[in-house]
C-alpha cells in the first residue's frame, strides 16, 4: 500500500541549496539541491558511499557543508541553528546516545534539555517506550539494549518533542519485522497528522510501501527524484534503482575459487 500524497504545503519541510562536502579532497556530495515536501513522507536511496548520510547529517546541522544552504520549514540550519533544530527530531548515524542510562533517563535528558516541561516529558516518555515495545519500568542500560532497540530509542528521542520534520538515517536497519511494522505504523499516522518524514534506506519494499516521494542519490548527486509513482514510471523500485545507480551484474565466473 502506497500513502496518498498528504496535505502538501507550498513551502517544503526541507530545503537542499547546492550542498557539497568532500572528504580529503574526495567528493562525498557533490552538489544537492533537493526540496521536501511538508506533509510527504520522503524516501532517499542509494548504494553503499552515495553520500546519503553526510546528506542527511549537512541537511540537520551536524555536518558543517563546504558550500550548500540547508533551510528547514524556512530557517536556515547554519544560520539560524535553534529555530531550525527547534523543529526537527534526528535520528542520526550510528544513532551515538548517552548510553550509561536507561531508556526512561534517556528521554527525560533530551525533554529537559529541548526545554520540555518535565511532566510532559514524563507523561510522553512513558507512552514512547510503551508503544515502541521498550518497556516503561525497564532499568536495563541503553548500553546494553540490542541493535535494535538502540534504533528503537533513538527514534523514541528523535519524536518526544514532536517535532514538524524527522530526519532519520536507516531506521529500519537492525530492526526485527514486527518492530519495523510497528514503527512503520507510528510514522504512517504521523505523516497522516501533518508531519513530514525523511528517510534514508536500502530496504525498496519499505520505500515503496510508505513514501509518497523518492531521491535516488549515487556519487554523490541526484540521479533522480519525484513522486513514487514518477521515479518507479510503472516498474518496481528495484529495477529503477539498479539501472539508475548502474548495478554490476555478476557473470558467473567470480570467486570460482569459493
Ligand atoms: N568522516 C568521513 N571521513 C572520510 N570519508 C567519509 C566520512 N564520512 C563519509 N565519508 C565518505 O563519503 C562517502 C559517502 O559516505 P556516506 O556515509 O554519506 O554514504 P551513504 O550513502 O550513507 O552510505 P551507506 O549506505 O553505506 O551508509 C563515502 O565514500 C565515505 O567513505
Amino acid at each position: 500500500m502506497t500513502v496518498p500524497h498528504q496535505r502538501l504545503s507550498p513551502d517544503p519541510a526541507l530545503a537542499l541549496r547546492g550542498l557539497v562536502k568532500s572528504f580529503d579532497a574526495k567528493p562525498a556530495v557533490a552538489g544537492i539541491d533537493l526540496d521536501v515536501p511538508a506533509g510527504s513522507f520522503f524516501g532517499l536511496l542509494g548504494p553503499n558511499g552515495a553520500g546519503k548520510t553526510t546528506t542527511l547529517s549537512m541537511a540537520v546541522g551536524l555536518l558543517r557543508p563546504d558550500a550548500g544552504q540547508a533551510r528547514i520549514l524556512g530557517y536556515d540550519v547554519w544560520a539560524d541553528p535553534a529555530a531550525a533544530k527547534a523543529r526537527i527530531g534526528v535520528l542520526p548515524d550510528g544513532v551515538r546516545l548517552f548510553d550509561r542510562l536507561t531508556g526512561t533517563e534517556l528521554l527525560a535528558y533530551h525533554g529537559l534539555l529541548r526545554g520540555m516541561d518535565a511532566e510532559v516529558v514524563d507523561q510522553r516518555s512513558a507512552e514512547l517506550l510503551d508503544v515502541l515495545a521498550l518497556g516503561a519500568d525497564n532499568r536495563t542500560l541503553v548500553v546494553d539494549y540490542s541493535a535494535g532497540m538502540k534504533k528503537k530509542i533513538g527514534l523514541a528521542c528523535a519524536m518526544l518533542h514532536a517535532p514538524r520534520l524527522l530526519v532519520l538515517d536507516e531506521p529500519f536497519e537492525a530492526v526485527d519485522p514486527v518492530s519495523a511494522a510497528l514503527i512503520r505504523d507510528i510514522l504512517q499516522r504521523y505523516v497522516s497528522g501533518g508531519g513530514t518524514v525523511v528517510f534514508s534506506s536500502h530496504v525498496m519494499a519499505v520505500v515503496e510501501r510508505l513514501c509518497s516521494h523518492v531521491a535516488i542519490l549515487a556519487d554523490g548527486t541526484i540521479r533522480m527524484r519525484g513522486t513514487l509513482a514518477e521515479v518507479r514510471g510503472g516498474r518496481s523500485l528495484e529495477d529503477v534503482f539498479v539501472e539508475v545507480v548502474g548495478g554490476r551484474t555478476a557473470t558467473g565466473s567470480e570467486l570460482a575459487w569459493l
